[in-house]
């Protein structure tokens, strides 16, 4: 069996090699000729899983250590009989953690309290529900739209789009990109969407480029139909529109889902996967070795402050979107090179604080945020 695997997917070296003759490659030296005579792929977003790639070659199962799955043309894999997975949940703890932050700095930037201002969330799937989660805890009025599953579920407390639009301060974007169909999500955010926004809203998109319209945004900025603006996930990756770089609060290269948690779950789920698929007998595999950050103890002094205060810092001490935010506009040419060498980080459970004269609401809510406390 031969199994080639993306080389920028952490922790799995020596997983499969009892198995299967293993080969690590960059996602962009994938080739026909490469899978040609391979079983199986494991694999990431920089690498189209298409026809053009698949379409004679022996490979019957992917593995996308990612949880969306838009660069696999799952109709041709229907077709071919090639099975597939994605790592669904993988790395929704770390994008939590990116909106957290982006939080954080809008509302440090612009001098706003979080608290009391309305968030609108569009798709609330693992990453929604989480971001649910910690909106509540800043204090925020939460407002849901997700179609597919309020037709599944009933309405609920979802809304409708136009609801967000005309009622949220902030919204945030973690739809599945959809080309086509009755969730179409492909520049769900065009000159429409910005039109409608009541309310100047900041805006952020940490789920896939093509979901917001690059011009539209910029046109949105222009109009000034929106406050600002948090982009992790472009158009055109990674030749990114400079003129929106310069135009929006924080930017950052496609890193939201990249804490070391969230990769090691994706490798994991992906080694499981093909131990499931090919009878290899290491369907509890996991990681290890994951990296820690130097330090994973933070002591807050709570006296004279805000439990939204402290919230925010405790979230900045384990990220600061800043940095990822300085080094995207110092080098916006090196987007790829920033990804493949991301620095450690680990999302909250990995971190004890220490609250100084805690109130017992703030204690509360450190631990909704996922952090052990004492
Ligand atoms: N920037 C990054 O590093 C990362 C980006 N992502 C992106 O975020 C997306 C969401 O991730 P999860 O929440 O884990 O996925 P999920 O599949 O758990 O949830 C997506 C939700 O969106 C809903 N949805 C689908 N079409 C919709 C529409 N037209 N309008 C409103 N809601 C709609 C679905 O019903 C579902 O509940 C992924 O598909 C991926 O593209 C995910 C992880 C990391
Ligand atoms: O999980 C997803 O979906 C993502 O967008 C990933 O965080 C992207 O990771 P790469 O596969 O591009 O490393």
């Amino acid at each position: 069996m031969k199994i080639i695997i993306d080389d920028k997917i952490p922790y799995i070296k020596g997983a499969l090699e009892p198995f299967a003759e293993v080969v690590y490659l960059p996602g962009s030296q994938t080739t026909p000729e490469v899978v040609k005579d391979a079983d199986a792929l494991i694999t990431r977003t920089r690498t189209k899983c298409n026809r053009q790639l698949l379409e004679g070659s022996n490979v019957k199962f992917i593995a996308t250590a990612t949880i969306g799955f838009d660069h696999i043309d799952t109709e041709y894999c229907r077709e071919a009989g090639i099975k597939w997975t994605n790592a669904p949940g993988c790395n929704s703890g770390s994008v939590e953690q990116y909106i957290s932050s982006a939080l954080a700095v809008l509302s440090h930037k612009h001098n706003f309290s979080l608290s009391g201002k309305t968030i609108g969330i569009v798709g609330v799937g693992n990453v929604g529900k989480k971001v649910t989660r910690i909106a509540e805890a800043y204090g925020m009025k939460i407002l849901l739209n997700d179609p597919p599953r309020e037709r599944a579920e009933g309405k609920g407390d979802f809304v409708s789009l136009d609801e967000i639009l005309e009622q949220s301060d902030i919204i945030t974007l973690h739809v599945p990109l959809n080309m086509t169909g009755e969730d179409k999500t492909f520049h769900l955010a065009d000159d429409a969407f910005f039109a409608k926004a009541k309310k100047k809203p900041f805006v952020i998109n940490s789920c896939r480029g093509e979901v917001v319209e690059t011009e539209a945004l910029k046109k949105a900025f222009q109009a000034d139909q929106i406050a600002g603006a948090v982009i992790d996930c472009w158009e055109n990756e990674p030749d990114i529109d400079r003129e929106l770089l310069d135009r929006v609060d924080i930017a950052t290269p496609h890193i939201a889902g990249y804490s070391k948690d969230g990769k090691a779950n994706g490798t994991a789920m992906s080694v499981q996967a093909v131990s499931r698929i090919f009878g290899l007998g290491i369907d509890d595999w996991t990681c290890q070795n994951v990296e820690l950050p130097a330090s994973t103890e933070i002591t807050i002094e709570e006296s004279g402050k805000s439990t939204e205060e402290v919230l925010k810092e405790a979230v900045l001490k384990t990220y600061d979107i800043h940095e990822d935010d300085k080094r995207l506009r110092l080098s916006p040419e090196s987007f790829e090179k920033q990804r493949g060498d991301y620095p450690v980080r680990r999302e909250f459970p990995v971190y004890q604080i220490t609250l100084l004269n805690s109130s017992p609401e703030t204690m509360e809510q450190l631990k909704t945020f996922g952090f052990k406390t004492t």
